[in-house]
């Protein structure tokens, strides 16, 4: 008997573009959702945003979350039960968004997803990336029934929020490396589609990064169309995989043993330059890697992301413990191993 089968969840709406946070009441009256939402958001997109946000939907509650936690998601449940909202609404960055998708998870209502910043691939994704204890989940959840990308708010957003997402998208090429790999030695499943997207955005972004520009309007629509296309290939796949691979896992640990240093994308650009450097020695990938980073005016060394090298050597020994996933990790190496791979990639 045939036994394959897969269920993609992809956003019915997807609004990328000048001014379109002002369509945002019309992008969600398609939806045909009932009752008010609760907006869930950090202090900085609320400043800048909240009001618009809140003058277009039908009485809405507001609640302010933290660094990504489960305790965060349990804070939005509380409050949404509290008001008996009907659909929640990310505004934000990577944690808010995160957050609601996977509080709406649990609630059993719709999720729309406003991204304020081009810093990350979760916008569109039906994933949610949580610390917990030692660990990091990669957890399934609510995938945005609408994404509403207003790229003259992303093109004012700062500079080195658009340059972590660029970062994030070209660790899509370590992420599909590694996922191969985990394919041939682990009979790990694979997803042609959705690794050949992945890895297509990363080639896609790295053409046009001479246009990525700091205050070019066009610069938000290059990479917000990317992120877009990359949570697409992490749907396909039913999983992160595509963008997440062992440059990930480092960032994921540099975050317990370092946190609050650098931003997400720029962790996992400079986890990439050392993962590309593991799979192909001396010659291969990295370099076009960190030249691409380095184009785009995101870190490439450890000092860049305010780490110092016992916490990076510390970061990549002890990547492989956090969360079952096979990479080019593999049960670890030794710090031997990182220094000459940090050193020769010039990273520290
Ligand atoms: N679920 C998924 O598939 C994915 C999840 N992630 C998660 O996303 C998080 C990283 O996302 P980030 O956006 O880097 O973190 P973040 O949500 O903390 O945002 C970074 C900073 O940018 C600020 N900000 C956002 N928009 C702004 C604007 N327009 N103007 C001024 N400041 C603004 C925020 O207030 C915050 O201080 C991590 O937790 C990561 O694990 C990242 C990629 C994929
Ligand atoms: O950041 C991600 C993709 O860019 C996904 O995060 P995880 O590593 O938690 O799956
Ligand atoms: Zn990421």
């Amino acid at each position: 008997m045939f036994d394959k089968s897969s269920w993609i969840r992809l956003p019915r709406n997807v609004l990328v573009g000048h001014g379109m946070l002002d369509d945002l009441g019309a992008a969600v009256d398609e939806l045909y959702l009932s009752g008010s939402p609760l907006i869930v958001t950090s202090p900085s997109p609320d400043q800048i945003v909240g009001e618009r946000v809140r003058r277009q939907l039908p009485n809405p509650e507001t609640v302010i979350v933290g660094e990504a936690g489960f305790d965060q998601v349990q804070k939005v449940i509380d409050a949404a039960r509290a008001m008996d909202a009907g659909y929640l609404v990310g505004l934000g960055g990577g944690k808010p968004i995160d957050t609601a998708k996977m509080a709406s998870d649990e609630l059993g209502v719709g999720f729309v997803s406003v991204p304020t910043a081009a810093s990350h691939d979760g916008i569109v994704s039906g994933r949610g990336s949580i610390p917990e204890g030692d660990t990091r989940h990669s957890v399934a959840a609510e995938p945005p029934l609408a994404v509403v990308a207003d790229t003259e708010v992303i093109a004012d957003a700062p500079w080195e929020l658009t340059t972590a997402g660029c970062a994030d998208i070209i660790s899509n090429y370590t992420a599909v490396a590694d996922w191969q790999l985990a394919r041939r030695l682990k009979g790990v499943e694979y997803s042609e589609y959705g690794g050949a997207l992945a890895r297509m955005t990363a080639e896609m972004l790295v053409d046009n990064a001479d246009l990525i520009r700091p205050g070019l309007e066009e610069s938000a629509w290059i990479v917000v169309k990317a992120l877009v296309s990359s949570g697409v290939a992490m749907s396909i796949a039913g999983s992160s995989r595509p963008a997440s691979g062992a440059e990930h896992l480092f960032s994921h640990q540099l975050d317990r043993i370092a946190p609050g240093r650098a931003l997400h994308g720029h962790q996992v650009g400079v986890g990439s330059i050392m993962t590309a450097y593991l799979h192909d020695g001396p010659d291969g990938m990295w370099q076009d890697i960190r030249a691409a980073l380095d184009s785009l005016d995101a870190p490439t060394t450890a000092a860049d992301l305010d780490v110092t090298e016992d916490e990076l050597l510390e970061a990549l020994t002890t990547a492989h413990e956090i969360r079952d996933r096979y990479t080019v990790l593999g049960d670890g190496i030794t710090e031997k191993a990182a220094r000459e791979m940090a050193e020769t990639t010039g990273v520290i």
